[in-house]
């Protein structure tokens, strides 16, 4: 079953053209990661899958709905974690988790996800005064306490320790396993490498190539997807 189809997606900000004819698919099950430079028109694309944004041309489905026009309906069964979701420094995380669960029909058990990610002890913590890599923590958490069947996250583990950020990967395997949808944008090649099925290589608003992390390395003769990612990057020059 298909759950994200994107075709020929254009998005731009006045004359910049951020997203310049863009199409993929991704499977219901599958976790798909977005790669590029900075500036490559990851966030845009994962923004119009969410319905934050609204395409300038394209068609993009999410569970076969426009995102632009069902957003209510469509967050019943989405969780985002975005680049830049601040919350208010004085919520502490067990109301911030309360509060986001009280947003879904069906939510998990906010206190189970709460616990799964490690954020029990500073549950009584104001945001404002959490670390880098707790704030990251509780955005995942927050992301997934609706218990989605799609899941997209924008830079999932930047600011998080090594120790946090192998956590970080096990909770998404089990995810995977559960057969949760996930799309990962990032910059870590090993950390695609490890978790996604299939990959994106964005380069100035388009997909320059798409493949399995296997596939990529294969068709550029090198042994990691950092490589064939620097392989890659170096053929656009
Ligand atoms: N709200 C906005 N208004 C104007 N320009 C924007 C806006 N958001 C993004 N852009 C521009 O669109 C282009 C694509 O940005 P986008 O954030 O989608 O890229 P990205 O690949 O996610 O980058 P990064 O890895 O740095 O997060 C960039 O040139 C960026 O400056």
């Amino acid at each position: 079953m298909t759950v994200i189809e994107v075709e020929d997606l254009h998005k731009a900000y006045g004359h910049n053209r951020a997203v310049d004819g863009v199409s993929f698919t991704v499977a219901k099950g599958e976790t798909f990661g977005v790669l590029g430079h900075n500036g490559a028109g990851k966030t845009t694309t994962v923004e119009c899958l969410s319905g934050l944004r609204r395409p300038d041309s394209g068609t993009v489905r999410v569970f076969d709905q426009d995102p632009a026009r069902r957003r209510r309906a469509l967050a019943q069964r989405l969780g985002v974690q975005l680049q830049e979701g601040e919350l208010p420094d004085r919520l502490k995380v067990a109301e911030a988790m309360r509060l986001f669960a009280a947003l879904y029909d069906r939510p998990d058990d906010w206190r189970a996800v709460l616990q799964r990610w490690d954020l029990g002890p500073i549950a009584a913590k104001a945001y404002g005064d959490l670390s880098g890599g707790q704030k990251q923590r509780l955005k995942l958490a927050l992301a997934l306490v609706g218990g989605p069947e799609l899941v997209v996250l924008d830079e999932l583990t930047t600011g998080l320790d090594p120790v946090a950020r192998r956590e970080t990967w096990t909770l998404i395997g089990d995810l995977k396993a559960a057969g949760t949808t996930v799309v990962l944008v990032s910059h870590y090649m090993d950390e695609a490498e490890e978790l996604c099925d299939r990959v994106a290589v964005f380069r100035k608003g388009r997909i320059v190539a798409l493949g399995s992390p296997r596939e990529l390395t294969g068709r550029t003769g090198t042994d990691s997807l950092e490589n064939a990612y620097l392989a890659l990057a170096e053929e656009g020059r």
